[in-house]
């Protein structure tokens, strides 16, 4: 059978680092409602006030970490992409950018005229949000709608609790763990506590305690990004034999004045430091590839901030990127959703 198709899904960067790349990038991310999801005329207000400075400071970290070759979430990507094709028996094995180019539309038009008639998606995030597996899966359906396009889409689902992401963690992190350390801090991309609050099917558990995550219920788990957070990092520290005292977990990356889950990484780090931590690992487990927010926000932004808090060094440990035992993991995970 060579007509069903693997197609991996990740977020996407800017063309460029040149200011007017970053502005069209994050215009097309901002403006997506499963991202900012207020009503589209305060949205493009919203945004667009976002659009007079954020762009150029935005490029500014992007030149930071940008690689000869470009983008390194498009990069690493595409390795991953390569490293996954001979694993993937059933037909071609393509990736797509929900933002950016190649996209999802494009990728599933290649398809469909090479004759795939299924095709597995996988978006490329270990946590459920919206703003993430959402827009990506309804941005499949959609492509898949309008352009009439005869293919059958099977879902990968959020595989944050999967064994197999898990060991593939714990793998990625042993050499580090083996060293000295004072201290791992776990950094998670954050969200607007609005984006959990909405989707709470009992609509009052989520964030109604400090301890909500660890209560919550499989239906509250199966949409509470920072429940699968907080899921993940305990699986984690299980399958890498770390006491709880060893490890935390904190949300990076926030946006706006809005509240955003807590803790946050950057009072983490304050703390952590004058807590008397010297030597700091931090792991970013939501991001499957390193990118901007690991490479500039934990790597440099919050080396620096560490570094003067009076902590001494920061280990940044890669995410799983395209190591071969990560890509023989995921294909593992799109094959137990193609069967
Ligand atoms: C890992 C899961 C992610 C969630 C959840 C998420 C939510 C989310 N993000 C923003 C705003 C921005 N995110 C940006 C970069 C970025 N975000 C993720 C992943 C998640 N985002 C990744 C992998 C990246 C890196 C992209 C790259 O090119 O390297 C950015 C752009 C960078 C910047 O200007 O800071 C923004 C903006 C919101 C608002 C949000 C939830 C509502
Ligand atoms: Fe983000
Ligand atoms: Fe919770």
């Amino acid at each position: 059978m060579s007509d069903h198709a693997l197609l991996l899904a990740n977020l996407g960067s800017p063309r460029s680092t040149s200011v007017s790349d970053v502005r069209s990038y994050l215009n097309q991310f901002l403006m997506d409602p499963y991202v900012i999801d207020i009503p589209w005329p305060l949205r493009r207000l919203l945004v667009g006030i976002i659009l007079v400075t954020r762009p150029a400071k935005s490029a500014e970290a992007y030149a930071s970490i940008w690689w000869p070759e470009g983008s390194p979430l498009v990069v690493i990507s595409e390795q991953l992409t390569e490293a996954v094709r001979p694993l993937w028996p059933h037909g071609p094995t393509s990736l797509a950018m929900r933002y950016g180019e190649p996209s999802i539309s494009t990728r599933l038009q290649e398809l469909a005229q090479q004759g795939v008639k299924t095709v597995t998606f996988a978006p490329l995030y270990p946590q459920f949000a919206d703003s993430t597996t959402t827009t990506a899966i309804k941005e499949a359906q959609q492509c898949i709608a309008q352009h009439k396009l005869a293919i059958k889409l099977n879902i990968v689902a959020p595989f944050y609790a999967d064994p197999r992401y898990i060991d593939a963690l714990a793998k990625s992190a042993e050499t580090e763990l083996q060293q000295d350390f004072d201290h791992l801090l776990l950094s998670f991309h954050g969200l607007p506590e609005s984006h959990l609050k909405k989707l709470d099917p009992t609509g009052s558990h989520c964030l109604s305690d400090k301890s909500c995550c660890a209560t919550a219920s499989q239906a509250v788990l199966d949409t509470c990004y920072r429940a699968q957070c907080m899921r993940s990092a305990e699986l984690f520290a299980q399958a890498a034999g770390l006491k709880p005292e060893q490890w935390s977990v904190a949300f990076q990356s926030r946006l706006g004045r809005n509240k955003w889950i807590e803790p946050y990484t950057d009072a983490t780090l304050e703390e952590l430091a004058a807590r008397g931590v010297k030597k700091l690992l931090v792991m970013s487990p939501a991001f499957v590839a390193d990118c901007i927010e690991t490479l500039e926000e934990l790597g440099i932004e919050g080396r620096a901030e560490f570094l003067a808090a009076g902590g001494e060094e920061l280990v940044l440990i890669p995410c799983l990127n395209a190591q071969e035992h990560w890509a023989q993991a995921l294909t593992g995970i799109c094959e137990s959703a193609a069967n």
